[in-house]
């Protein structure tokens, strides 16, 4: 047996020296000594699991989950934009020119709009009692002929955005998803060019992908036009093009025919997501660079589901710290599926109802009117058991658009037929449809829980920043609550 002496002073290790059992030791004391040690082991490991269950649930305690439900265009992505704009301002400022691609997107569907609605309708001269002709020959004025063929250019500006906001990775990505806004995004993409007048929204999931793109891509194209703190500063076609048919983009909106031919065919471009025709000086310009309200205007379905992340604020006093998780999810019909699984562990849910659709039907089953529609999801979301303990806040959204609509003259009895005679006017009817869902939330809830509606305009900064405060609190106020019962 070597001795301490006989041994380097390195490989002397005094615990290894204590914990050695003695040599002279018997079975019987081996045998007590191992049973001390297993015993030791166990209580070691308890203690490590009690440590690690702690931190897990500081770790959850200080997570808050909120998620945005609602149909396709309710305006869910629009929300969490605004709280990314209240909470991570900085962040928010510095993507806000990768928002210049989707508006000049939105610009481009426009004038598809219009020229799409001046192709389908053969019209009588304004004067002649205002029924469609069916003579078979157009009534499309040489000018406007000649206005079309000036905005060709901006087929290939679609096709450009496209390939822009849709890296070729994205292909995969997509294709997991299944279902038919998959096929339909294949067919736009690979026919975009040739029928891009009449191709689908377009859609990319959510998250930094699209933007990572768009970064990597403003960085690549050219030289400088931008300069300051716009953004990146480079040369970009798509926005040259859109400045140079500016003039005929503008005439084209003001045409008198052509607004005879959207109003005789019930389309109210002005209240369309992603409308910026009024502001088409400002948002061709070379340097434009998006505003807050443009961001917010700004419109690009979601596919798929993501999580934002965002940390609150330290003047946010007693939630400093606090991380809120944001889930956006794909509104439309095929996407409903997808929102199950975010169901568990959430703290609050946005659920929101776009109650200016009244007098719409869904994009993607014509056969639905989306009120109808809102309200059987804000059943299905009332009514889930998952969901029995989670606070649902209710945003009735688009109330600027629902008022312009009512003072339009379009009246809402037409459509609602409940609503009677009652005064047509936003007072009223907002009222109205915050009872209704309120009592679909009493009667659907499996426990009973308090409601909280708000009418809302989430594109309306200073509006909804009040709003979203008073959710922000209350939501962590029932967190806190929550987390000291765990
Ligand atoms: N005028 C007006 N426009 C709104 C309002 N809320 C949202 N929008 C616009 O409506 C469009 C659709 O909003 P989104 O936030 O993209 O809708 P979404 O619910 O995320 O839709 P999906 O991604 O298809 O599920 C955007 O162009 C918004 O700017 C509102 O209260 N008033
Ligand atoms: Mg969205």
């Amino acid at each position: 047996m070597p001795t301490v002496a006989s041994r380097s002073l390195q490989d002397f290790d005094p615990l290894d020296e204590a914990l050695r059992p003695p040599f002279d030791e018997s079975d019987e004391e081996r045998a007590i000594r191992l049973a001390e040690e297993a015993e030791a082991k166990r209580i070691s490991q308890a203690i490590d699991e009690s440590i690690r269950a702690e931190r897990q649930s500081q770790k959850k305690r200080s997570i808050v989950r909120l998620l945005l439900l609602g149909q396709s265009e309710s305006g869910k992505s629009t929300t969490l934009r605004h709280f990314q704009r209240l909470y991570t301002p900085n962040a928010f400022r510095e993507e806000r020119i990768l928002w210049r691609s989707v508006i000049q997107l939105n610009i481009v569907r426009s004038v598809r709009t219009i020229i799409d609605a001046l192709s389908s309708v053969r019209l009588p001269p304004i004067d002649s009692g205002g029924e469609d002709s069916d003579d078979g020959g157009p009534n499309i004025p040489q000018e406007l002929e000649f206005l079309k063929m000036r905005l060709t250019p901006l087929r290939h500006i679609e096709a450009l955005l496209i390939a822009k906001l849709i890296p070729a990775s994205e292909d995969d990505a997509l294709s997991q998803l299944g279902g038919s806004s998959i096929s339909n995004y294949k067919s736009h993409r690979s026919r975009s060019s040739e029928r891009s007048w009449q191709s689908q929204e377009v859609f990319v999931r959510p998250g930094a992908t699209w933007k990572g793109a768009l970064a990597s891509g403003s960085r690549t194209n050219g030289p400088p036009i931008l300069s300051g703190d716009t953004g990146f500063g480079m040369r970009d076609e798509a926005q040259e093009v859109l400045h140079s048919c500016s003039d005929d983009i503008l005439a084209l909106w003001n045409d008198k025919l052509v607004r005879e031919v959207l109003r005789r065919r019930k389309i109210r471009l002005e209240e369309f997501p992603g409308f910026f025709l009024n502001d088409l000086e400002r948002v061709t310009a070379l340097d434009y660079a998006p505003n807050d309200d443009d961001v917010l205007r700004a419109r690009l379905k979601t596919v798929g589901v993501s999580e934002y992340r965002c940390e609150m604020e330290a003047s946010a006093g007693r939630e400093s710290g606090t991380e809120w998780r944001i889930v956006d999810v794909g509104g439309s019909r095929s996407q409903v599926p997808t929102w199950v699984p975010f169901f568990d562990d959430v703290d609050a849910i946005i659920f929101l109802a776009p109650i200016s659709g009244f007098d719409q039907v869904l994009a993607e089953d014509r056969s639905v009117n989306r009120l109808e529609d809102s309200v059987l999801l804000w059943k299905a979301v009332c009514s889930n058991r998952l969901l029995a303990n989670v606070d649902l806040v209710l945003f009735l959204n688009k109330c600027d658009i629902l008022d312009a609509k009512l003072k339009s003259g379009i009246r809402l009895s037409k459509y609602v037929r409940s609503y009677a005679d009652r005064p047509n006017d936003l007072e009223t009817a907002s009222k109205y449809f915050r009872s209704k869902f309120s009592a679909i939330h009493r009667e659907y809830s499996p426990l009973p829980r308090k409601f909280y509606g708000f009418c809302t305009s989430v594109t309306d900064t200073s509006t909804t920043a009040g709003i979203l405060a008073s959710v922000r609190d209350m939501v962590v106020r029932r967190h806190l609550k929550q987390s000291r019962l765990l």
